[in-house]
C-alpha cells in the first residue's frame, strides 16, 4: 500500500488537468445501468486550449508544475508555497504529532490537497519531516544561510530525494526485473555505479555516468512536458484496496509475524476530510507499519475499487463536489476527450506490435468473452484503459508492457529535460552537504529510518519499504548485476545505441 500511495504521491506532484466551467452527463445505457451504483453523473469538461501546432491542433492545461519539483509538499503556485511555510529556518509546517497541519475547515496544509488520502497525506507528512532536517542540518553547516536560502535549498535536496527514490526503489520493486534494476541505477549513476561516480564525477558522457550530472539538460527538441499517454498509463485507480487493515502494533505479539488485526476501516473512510480525522486517531506509526503489511490491488480488469464508482471527488481547494463520479467511467471518458489514441494506434504510436485477435491480447477466456461483447471484432475499438488491464503482463511486472514503454521513456526524460537534475546538479546549488545527503539516501527505508529510527529494524523484514513488509529480502546474488544475462543485454544495446549515435553525429 506504501507503493500504491507513493504512485498517487508523484501523480500530485506532476498533473491534473485544469477544469472548464461547463458541466456534461454521462448516462449509463439501459441495457447495463442495474449494474451501476451511479445511473448518470456530472462533471467538468477539460479546459481545451489551441496548441497553435498543426498537429495536435487541442490541447489541454495542466495545473501542477509538470517538474520533479516536491510540488506536491510545496505548492504549485505562490500563494500555495506561502501557505505552507513557518519562514522560519526555511522550515514547512508541521503539527506536533508528525501529520500535516489542517486549517479551519479540517482540509490539510499541503502542497497539494486534492483527492487525497490518508495514504498519500501521510507521505506528505514524511517529506515535511525530512525538508525540515534538511534545513536543520544546513543550518548547523551554512549558519549564514537565511530561511529564504534554507527553504530553497532544502527543497532542492527534498526534491531530489524524492526522485531518487522514484528512479532506483519504487521503479524497481514495480517492475521487479535485473534488466529494470540495471536500467534506472545507470539512469542515476550510470554504468560504472555509484562508488566510481563518487570517485571521479560525472565523466564519459550518460551511459557511463548516468543522467543525473549532465553538463546541459537533454529535451530532444520538445520543451519538456508530461504527455496525455503518460496520464493514461498512470491511471492505476486498481490498486486501491476495498478496505485498509490496521493492526494492532501495540499488542503483545508484534515481534512475530502474526500481528493482530485491530480493524478494517473501508477505504472511503480514509479519504478526505474524514480520512484526516481518522488518520490523526490512528497516527504516523500504525499506519505506516499497516500500510507496510497490505498488499495493493493488481492492476489488472474486474479489480476497480466499487467504491470509486460512487465518488465524492474534489475541488482543487480539497472541498467535496456535491456530484459524485463513477470513476471507471470518467477514466475512459477522459481518455477519449483528450483524443489518447485507442490502446492498438497508441501500441502503433510506440513502434510496437498491435493486435490482430483478441488472443494476442489475453489467454483468459472470461476476458475474451467479455471484449466480443462490447467491442465485437473490432480490436481497433479497444479501450486504452481496458487494453492496459487485459494485456497478459510480463513476469516481475505489475504493468503491462505497453505502459512499461512510456514509464521507461519518461522516466528518462523528467531526469534529463531538468537543470536541476543536469547543468545544476552540482553543490553551488545544492550545497556540499545537501549533495551529500542526497548521495547518501538510496531508499525509502532510509528516509523512514531518519524518522522512526526503530521501526524498520522491528517491522521490516524485507529489502525495500515498497514491498510487502513480513516478505523475505530480496535474496544476495553474488553475480554481479551488470553480469546477470538480463542487465547484460540491456547494458550491451545501450551501448551500441550510443556507439551508434555517435558515428550518426559524426
Ligand atoms: C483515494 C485515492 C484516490 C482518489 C480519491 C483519486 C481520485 C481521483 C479523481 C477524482 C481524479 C480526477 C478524475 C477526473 O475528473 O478526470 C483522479 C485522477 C487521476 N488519478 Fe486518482 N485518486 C486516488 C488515487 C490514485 C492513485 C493511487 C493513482 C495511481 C497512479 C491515481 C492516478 C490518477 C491519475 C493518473 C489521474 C489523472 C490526472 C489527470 O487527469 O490530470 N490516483 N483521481
Amino acid at each position: 500500500m506504501i507503493a500504491c500511495s507513493w504512485i498517487q504521491f508523484m501523480i500530485h506532484d506532476w498533473i491534473d488537468h485544469m477544469e472548464d466551467t461547463e458541466q456534461v452527463e454521462i448516462r449509463a445505457p439501459d441495457e447495463v445501468a442495474e449494474g451501476c451504483p451511479l445511473k448518470s453523473f456530472r462533471f467538468y469538461k477539460n479546459k481545451k486550449v489551441q496548441t497553435g501546432s498543426p498537429k495536435p491542433e487541442i490541447g489541454f492545461l495542466n495545473s501542477r508544475t509538470p517538474w520533479w519539483d516536491g510540488s506536491v509538499i510545496y505548492g504549485n503556485n505562490n500563494d500555495g508555497m506561502i501557505k505552507v511555510r513557518t519562514f522560519k529556518d526555511g522550515k514547512l509546517k508541521i503539527s506536533g504529532d508528525g501529520l500535516l497541519e489542517h486549517d479551519e475547515k479540517g482540509i490539510p496544509i499541503s502542497g497539494d490537497v486534492r483527492n487525497c488520502w490518508a495514504g498519500f497525506s501521510l507521505l506528505q507528512a514524511l517529506f515535511v519531516k525530512e525538508h525540515n532536517v534538511v534545513c536543520d542540518m544546513l543550518k548547523e553547516h551554512c549558519p549564514d544561510l537565511d530561511d529564504e536560502k534554507l527553504y530553497r535549498h532544502a527543497r532542492l535536496v527534498t526534491s531530489a530525494v524524492i526522485a531518487k527514490i522514484h528512479t532506483i526503489d519504487w521503479t524497481v520493486e514495480l517492475l521487479k526485473t535485473d534488466t529494470l534494476l540495471a536500467g534506472m541505477r545507470i539512469n542515476w549513476y550510470g554504468f560504472f555505479g555509484k562508488k566510481i561516480k563518487d570517485l571521479i564525477g560525472h565523466k564519459f558522457g550518460p551511459v557511463c555516468s548516468g543522467l543525473v550530472g549532465l553538463r546541459r539538460p537533454r529535451d530532444h527538441g520538445i520543451p519538456y512536458s508530461l504527455t496525455e499517454e503518460f496520464v493514461g498509463v498512470y491511471r492505476m485507480h486498481s490498486l486501491l484496496p476495498d478496505k485498509v487493515i490496521l493492526l494492532d502494533i501495540k499488542s503483545a505479539t508484534s515481534e512475530n509475524r502474526s500481528t493482530p488485526v485491530q480493524e478494517e476501516v473501508p477505504m472511503w473512510e480514509m479519504i478526505g476530510k474524514q480520512g484526516e480525522r481518522r488518520l490523526a486517531k490512528i497516527g504516523m506509526e500504525q499506519m505506516l507499519i499497516s500500510m507496510g503489511h497490505q498488499s495493493c490491488g493488481a492492476v489488472t480488469l474486474w479489480n476497480y475499487p466499487s467504491w470509486m464508482r460512487n465518488l465524492v471527488a474534489h475541488d482543487a481547494d480539497g472541498e467535496d463536489r456535491p456530484d459524485r463520479v463513477d470513476m471507471a467511467a470518467l477514466e475512459i471518458y477522459r481518455d477519449r476527450e483528450r483524443n489518447v489514441a485507442r490502446y492498438n494506434e497508441f501500441r502503433r504510436n510506440m513502434l510496437m506490435i498491435p493486435i490482430s485477435t483478441w488472443e494476442d491480447l489475453t489467454d483468459d477466456e472470461e476476458v475474451i468473452e467479455a471484449l466480443h461483447e462490447i467491442y465485437g471484432d473490432d480490436v481497433e475499438k479497444l479501450d486504452l484503459q481496458v487494453g492496459l488491464h487485459a494485456e497478459k503482463k510480463i513476469k516481475g511486472f505489475a504493468i503491462s508492457e505497453t505502459a512499461f514503454s512510456i514509464f521507461l521513456l519518461i522516466a528518462s526524460r523528467r531526469l534529463e529535460a531538468d537543470r536541476f537534475f543536469t547543468t545544476n546538479f552540482n553543490s553551488s546549488t545544492y550545497t556540499d552537504k545537501g549533495l551529500e545527503w542526497v548521495n547518501k539516501t538510496e531508499t525509502l527505508k532510509d528516509v523512514i529510518d531518519r524518522h522512526f529510527p526503530k521501526m524498520t529494524g522491528k517491522w521490516m523484514r524485507c529489502s525495500s519499504a515498497f514491498s510487502l513488509w513480513s516478505s523475505d529480502p530480496t535474496p544476495r546474488n553474488c553475480i554481479p548485476l551488470y553480469l546477470r544475462p538480463a542487465s547484460a543485454c540491456y547494458v550491451l544495446v545501450s551501448i551500441l545505441a550510443c556507439f551508434f549515435l555517435i558515428s550518426c553525429f559524426q
